[in-house]
């Protein structure tokens, strides 16, 4: 037979297989369905019943529609390519692989669930280790149709006289393949090194570094699905908490874990932390790299203790007779004196007035013995504490706070002075106050960590009076929309695993507010340390290790492949960092295109129409995704010049926000500017010259940001 016949035919055989599978999960739909209802019957029956029988009924009653609505829900799931996979054992055995496990009625495996342990020799066996697998096979499905197959011998010499073989490359097939608007899941393809880590230990540190697109995302992604499915007991209860750089990449990534059928996992951005908020904008670098450092730690836990803007400063109250006056000096002894002796402010509203007590009986002991009277303390302290004026000034003398009302304080340059005077420079100072003083609405995505901080320096507020945890102003409550994520006001630290990507970004700051989450957790990070934006990488390892409190526990593994750039693309972006990353920290790109990256240069003036210009071009030359990506400043202006193209493929992208992000085509404005804006420059264009798949054209006006090439490597194809 020739070779499309035969493909042809093993592509409907498979296709009878999938049939099969589909027959049977509408077979097992169909029996949960029918397991509800009978469940909410038992419901309705229990009402005439004892009230002993009605409880152990309307207990059986809930676990039965507890789990007839879970298995719907992975029953439901939006599965592209249920079955994806096949094996051939030595011994003729074989074994479907897919997103779930199913059994036909007599119990036989008709689909092993891609995490089980009989699954691993589709991702492991190698021809040097075949794990007796003779032939593994690709299955790529739309839908319920099966559209290719793609093959893998492992074991030549096993093959026998009926096996057919075809195809081969089912992972360049899928590298190359069109980009969308979310990251597909790479099931079929896990490649051998990915799968180790995917399939490591759950417990303590798994630590993964690569270069741009070795997979790390994906890798994570995996990994979180495969625990949840090994572990759910261990991992379950409390949750998965994966968190990304920005709300655009939780978006890109958001469909990964579904496709798996798995939904109980939180994505949460870093300015998505806290419920009830969710900031986007960034910090220009100098003033995010003050507001990430751990000094600010330092300025925060000052800051609070200062007498709130509000407060009284004089407090005068009769008694018998005589009125007892404290002065703005006298209570700030008082304050300062609660402070040292108490914890979080909002717990210490007790030992404040018993302090503010003490210091009235001092005053009318003071009075009693100028004049030679007599005086009872106790006396003083128990009718001045039951005095509803004297409660009336404690609560506004100590008011409960709030983190976001503490952080404005920050705008009086007089305050943060007091607070940061031996911690920041005079500069800082002025920078730090002045960016909190004429803040644009909302909160800094390097604000939430500070947020967070001040939200256990302060304590809880009393459950009486708390609105929420962060106290939303009029203007953030209406600002804030959901992420989509499980509210939990309260019992942020309660994860049990933790997966941060773009790790190398966190600021120590942001480690200290995600290290809260995960003190009971297990945890898997992802970084490139080659991309890293943040300034003071020791201090932001030393707050890393602190985040992982004692789990001892560490396993470290590097990627080296990277799936997504084509080889002529790398080319070029590994020259930007060349002086600031060791070689074996750069990885390998393994698809040659032929297409070099396109360097164009512009002037000013013309450079509205020529990323125009460029943006349609590559609309034209690719099918899936075009990115433009520019510096953070500059992206407002972009998206204006690009409005006339309101194609759904095209996005504006600021760089910091392409983090973690791909697309087929990248157009990237003006890469000097992307060195400019940020304190790691050459990184951050690092990031941006490695989302593309394909294509990548440069449009710049200056020259000076690309090194010149290795001997035997060609230059970007220059074009005006
Ligand atoms: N085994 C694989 N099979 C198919 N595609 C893969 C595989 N591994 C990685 N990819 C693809 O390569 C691309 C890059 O992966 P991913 O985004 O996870 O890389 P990354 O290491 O996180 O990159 P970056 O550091 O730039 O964010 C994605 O499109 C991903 O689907």
């Amino acid at each position: 037979m020739s070779e499309p016949r035969v493909r042809r035919a093993e592509i409907a055989n498979e296709q009878v297989h999938v049939d099969r599978v589909y027959a049977r999960l509408a077979t097992l739909r169909e029996q949960a369905e029918a397991m509800r209802a009978k469940g909410y019957e038992i419901g309705h029956g229990a009402q005439r019943e004892a009230v002993f029988e009605q409880a152990s009924m309307l207990f059986e009653r809930d676990m039965m529609v507890h789990h007839a609505n879970q298995t719907l829900q992975t029953l439901d799931a939006e599965y592209e390519g249920l079955v994806f996979g096949r094996l051939d054992h030595h011994g003729s055995e074989t074994v479907y692989v897919g997103r779930l496990g199913i059994r036909d009625a007599e119990f036989n495996n008709l689909v092993t669930d891609w995490r089980a342990p009989a699954a691993a020799p589709f991702y492991q066996a190698t021809a040097e280790d075949p794990m007796a697998v003779v032939r593994r096979r690709v299955i790529r499905c739309s839908g319920q149709t099966v559209l290719d197959v793609d093959d893998d011998v492992l074991m030549p010499e096993a093959v026998p006289d009926d096996m057919r073989v075809v195809g081969e490359g089912a992972l360049m097939a899928a590298l190359g393949r069109a980009r969308g608007d979310r990251m597909r899941d790479i099931v079929a393809t896990i490649q051998k090194e990915q799968d180790e880590i995917i399939r490591a230990p759950w417990r303590g540190v798994t630590e993964i570094t690569g270069g741009p697109g070795t997979g790390k995302t994906a890798v994570a992604l995996h990994r979180a699905a495969y625990l949840l499915y090994r572990y759910r007991r261990q991992l379950g209860g409390a949750g998965v908490l994966v968190i990304g750089p920005s709300g655009v990449f939780t978006n890109y990534i958001s469909r990964v874990l579904p496709s798996m059928g798995e939904t109980n996992v939180e994505l949460r951005a870093l300015g998505q932390l806290l419920d009830g908020i969710e900031a986007t904008r960034h910090d220009p670098a100098p003033l995010a790299a003050i507001k990430g450092s751990l000094r600010m730690r330092k300025v925060l836990a000052k800051a609070l203790r200062d007498t709130p803007p509000d407060a009284p400063t004089e407090m005068r109250i009769s008694y018998r007779g005589e009125v007892l006056k404290l002065t703005a000096k006298e209570l700030e002894r008082v304050r300062r004196r609660v402070h040292s002796q108490a914890g979080p402010p909002n717990k210490s509203r007790v030992r404040a007035a018993e302090t503010l007590l003490a210091a009235l009986a001092d005053k009318a002991q003071e009075y009693a013995e100028a004049d030679g009277r007599g005086f009872d303390r106790a006396e003083l302290i128990t009718e001045l504490g039951e005095r509803i004026d004297f409660h009336r000034f404690l609560v506004v003398w100590w008011p409960v706070l709030y983190p976001a009302q503490v952080l404005r304080w920050l705008g009086d340059e007089r305050r943060l002075t007091r607070a940061a005077r031996s911690v920041l420079s005079a500069e800082e100072i002025t920078l730090l106050a002045r960016s909190v003083a004429q803040a644009p609405a909302g909160w800094s995505v390097a604000d939430i960590a500070l947020l967070d901080e001040l939200r256990v320096l302060l304590g809880p507020p009393p459950k009486r009076r708390r609105r929420s945890t962060l106290e939303l102003d009029a203007e953030q409550a209406r600002d804030s929309r959901t992420t989509g994520a499980r509210q939990r006001p309260e019992h942020y630290d309660e994860y049990s695993h933790i997966v941060v990507d773009e790790a190398q970004d966190l600021s120590p700051m942001q480690w200290r507010m995600v290290g809260r989450r995960g003190r009971y957790a297990s945890w898997t990070v992802v970084g490139d340390p080659v991309q890293s934006s943040w300034p003071d990488p020791p201090e932001a390892q030393q707050a890393r290790d602190q985040a992982f409190g004692a789990r001892t526990a560490r396993r470290r593994y590097t990627l080296r492949t990277n799936y997504r750039n084509s080889a002529e693309i790398f080319e070029l972006a590994q020259r930007v960092v060349a002086g600031h990353a060791e070689p074996d920290e750069l990885p390998r790109a393994v698809r040659e295109t032929g297409l070099v990256p396109q360097l164009r240069t512009v002037e000013p003036a013309t450079r509205e129409t020529a990323v125009q210009a460029a943006a349609k071009e590559m609309l034209e030359a690719v099918e899936g995704t075009v990115g433009v990506v520019c510096a953070m400043g500059r992206v407002e202006q972009t998206q204006q010049w690009l409005t006339a193209q309101a194609d759904e493929r095209l996005r504006v992208v600021g760089s910091l926000d392409a983090k973690g992000l791909e697309y087929d085509a990248v157009v990237l404005l003006e890469p000097t500017e992307l060195i400019e804006e940020s304190l790691t420059g050459r990184r951050v264009l690092y990031v941006a010259l490695t989302r593309a798949t394909q294509q990548l054209v440069i449009l710049s006006s200056r020259d000076g940001w690309l090194p010149s090439a290795a001997h035997g490597n060609a230059d970007p194809a220059p074009t005006r």
